[in-house]
């Protein structure tokens, strides 16, 4: 019998969530039976949908996991893989939603990258930019939430593209960042005096593509800032999220109509019949120092709705994961 500990939510969301929405429970695990595993989470991810999937309660949260005991041939114990039960320290699995971890991850790599630039949001960035955007060599990107999981990968594959890439972020230290990193104009949208001036003045030309994480205010000043036949790859909207009513205009059409615009809403899971190959060519980039990685790793199983406040909140530089 092995002891897990979960946590549930035990309040709906209004608006921000609280310490007092979410609650830990302790249960006994049975045994593994003919065909299933006990896993044990290693990585646990915290993601800004999680807002959302815990409201809806959708079996998504993301860890990699390592296997404990094992009654299914296909996970041998001490294995590796990626699952989808829960913010749970234990579970128990019929194998049927555990993707293993790529064959070959390179032992110097952490497994932690499997739930970050080797994993769902790198792979986000990269069939935004190839399956939505088509971004072509020498075309200027703007990507906002640049310093995050999806957005510095975004950044990193544009330039890897030839592309000039504009990106803001919520703090200097994340501008910081993003010029390490290659970002050829950064800025912070919470201390620019005009957002609109900063848009034109990192790009005069206007923007071919727009990697959109965040919506809201910042899409209404951007849209105008977009080159005719600009196309928009909207991946999230991490401003409205926590909206108790929902934001009113302005409304996009008519800078649309005018500038003749592209729109197109997606989540990276339509192309997962490519993620094998996709993240193989992304561990590539990382080994040839093309594609760097940073962290943001809050120690502890009982810091998970911490860590994933502090996500909400904008703490996090690069991907926001919680190490047990
Ligand atoms: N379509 C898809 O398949 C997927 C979509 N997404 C979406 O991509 C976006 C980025 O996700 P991810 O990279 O995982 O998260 P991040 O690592 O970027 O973390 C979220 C960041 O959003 C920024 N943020 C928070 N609140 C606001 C706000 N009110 N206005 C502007 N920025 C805000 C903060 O950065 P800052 O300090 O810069 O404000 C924060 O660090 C989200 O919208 C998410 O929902 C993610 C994965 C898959
Ligand atoms: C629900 C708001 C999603 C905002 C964008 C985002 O972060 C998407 C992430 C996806 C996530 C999808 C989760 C929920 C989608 C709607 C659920 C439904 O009712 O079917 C997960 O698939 C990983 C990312 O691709």
């Amino acid at each position: 019998m092995v002891q897990a500990k979960s946590w549930v939510m035990v309040k709906h969301f209004d608006g921000f969530p609280k310490d007092s929405d979410f609650q830990l429970k302790v249960e006994e695990l049975p045994e593994p039976k003919d065909g299933e595993v006990l896993l044990e989470a290693v990585f646990l991810s915290v993601d800004p949908y999680m807002r959302w999937v815990f409201w809806n309660k959708l079996p998504e949260y993301c860890k990699t996991a390592e296997t404990l005991s094992s009654k299914n041939p296909a996970f041998p114990v001490g294995s590796h893989v990626v699952s989808h039960c829960g913010w749970r320290s234990h579970s128990v699995s019929d194998g049927a939603d555990l993707i293993p971890i790529m064959a070959d991850w390179p032992s110097d790599v952490s497994l932690s990258l499997a739930l970050g630039t080797i994993g769902m949001p790198g792979l986000t960035a990269l069939y935004g930019i190839e399956e939505v955007l088509g971004l072509q060599k020498n075309e200027t990107l703007l990507v906002n939430a640049a310093a995050g999981a999806v957005g510095n990968v975004v950044g990193q594959i544009a330039k890897i593209k030839g592309c000039k890439v504009v990106g803001s972020a919520g703090s200097d230290a994340k501008v910081a960042y993003l010029r390490e990193l290659g970002f050829d104009e950064a800025f912070n949208y919470k201390t620019v005096p005009s957002l609109e001036e900063a848009l034109k003045k990192a790009a005069p030309e206007g923007y071919d593509c727009l990697f959109e994480n965040v919506g809201g205010y910042f899409s209404t000043v951007a849209l105008p800032q977009m080159k005719t036949f600009g196309r928009i790859a909207v991946c999230g909207s991490i401003s409205t999220y926590n909206d108790g009513t929902p934001q009113t205009g302005p409304y996009p059409h008519f800078t649309m109509i005018v500038k003749q615009l592209k729109m197109e809403g997606f989540t990276q899971n339509r192309w997962q019949h490519k993620n094998p190959e996709s993240l193989k060519r992304m561990m590539a980039w990382l080994k040839e120092g093309k594609l760097k990685c940073r962290e943001h790793v809050t120690k502890g199983f009982e810091n998970m709705p911490a860590a994933f406040m502090g996500l909400l909140r904008g703490d996090n530089i690069g991907k926001a994961v919680v190490a047990v």
